[in-house]
């Protein structure tokens, strides 16, 4: 199978009522990475998933898919969306299997009627999210993070191989989201795209390899220790942020270094020399933290 490529190239979109959300937007990706999509509201996220899914059209640029147009991608049911809870009618009567059953529809002649892959392949994708035990359950029935598993398994059950992920973790538990993430990285190791709109700031450098920062156009794309700097955030999102400048802890003893937070959350992204990340995951932190408590002890 040859590489699977994401390409935005100079996207423009303006609405009907002639607002302009996205103007000018390039960045290409490549089969195997978790990708951030990061901006403030309104910044142009969804627009760009939107295109991404062929639901907006640009009006100048294109975007394509194995260099293809994004209708063929479609027909190939490359492409699938999870989308933020909210954006879904709960209401609407159908279980879980029948979600992630939806998945499948393109494979399907019009009648709809599941083979026993189709059934497979649900099962192995609800299996995967751990949410075959709810297979009969109403879909508004389900708490938040059970719902987003739901609509993961649906784009399992698709094959799709670029994955789009509107805010998975919000109002997610932890558990729930390192579940999450794991499945991410597995479907990495498989070659897929992975692109991921997030407010979190502070979990964007411990799973995603590349960021794209967009603000109404595309300000910085790459890898995330090249694109999360001190000065791309910035300009990312201005004063949103709150900035707190420490000249000394008050909770450990530092090695002296003035360290500046950024942050508009309670998981700070820390900076450290020429603004570049102090450090990378939660767990190399918590090492460290633990290093220095046995020191103090030693
Ligand atoms: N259907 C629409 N018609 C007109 N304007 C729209 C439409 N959808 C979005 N917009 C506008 O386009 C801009 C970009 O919106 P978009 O939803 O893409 O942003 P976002 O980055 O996903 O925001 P958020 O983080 O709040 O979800 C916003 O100013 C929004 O008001």
């Amino acid at each position: 199978m040859s590489e699977l490529t994401l390409d935005v190239e100079s996207v423009s979109v303006a609405y009907s009522n002639g607002h302009r959300a996205l103007h000018d937007a390039t960045f290409h990706l490549k089969g195997g990475t978790i990708c951030a999509l990061v901006g403030v509201n309104g910044s142009g996220k969804s627009t760009l998933f939107k295109s991404i899914m062929g639901f907006v059209r640009p009006d100048r640029g294109a975007v394509r898919i194995n260099g293809k147009p994004v209708h063929v991608a479609l027909k190939e049911n490359l492409v699938a969306y999870v989308p933020q809870s909210e954006e879904v009618d709960w209401q609407f009567p159908v279980n879980v299997t029948d979600v992630a059953m939806m998945g499948r529809y393109g494979a399907m002649n019009f009648l709809r009627i599941p083979r026993a892959a189709d059934k497979l392949a649900v099962e192995q994708s609800l299996q995967r999210v751990s949410m075959w035990d709810f297979r009969e359950r109403q879909i508004g029935e389900l708490s938040g993070g059970q719902k987003k598993r739901v609509f993961l398994a649906r784009a399992l059950a698709q094959g799709a191989r670029i994955i789009l992920l509107d805010e998975p973790f919000t109002g997610v538990d932890v558990k729930t989201e390192e579940a999450i993430i794991a499945l991410l990285r597995e479907l990495r190791e498989s070659g897929c795209i992975i692109l991921v709109s997030t407010h979190n700031l502070g979990s964007v450098p411990e799973f995603c390899d590349q960021v794209v920062l967009i603000n109404r156009t595309v300000l910085a794309y790459g890898d995330t220790h090249e694109v999360f700097t001190e000065k791309n955030l910035t300009k990312a999102f201005g004063g949103v942020l709150r900035q707190f400048h420490f000249e000394e802890s008050t909770i450990q003893d530092h090695d002296g270094r003035a360290v500046r937070v950024l942050t508009d959350d309670e998981r700070p992204l820390v900076f450290g020399k020429d603004g570049h990340l102090e450090y990378k995951d939660r767990q190399g932190r918590e090492h460290i933290v633990k290093q220095r408590e046995e020191e103090d002890e030693g």
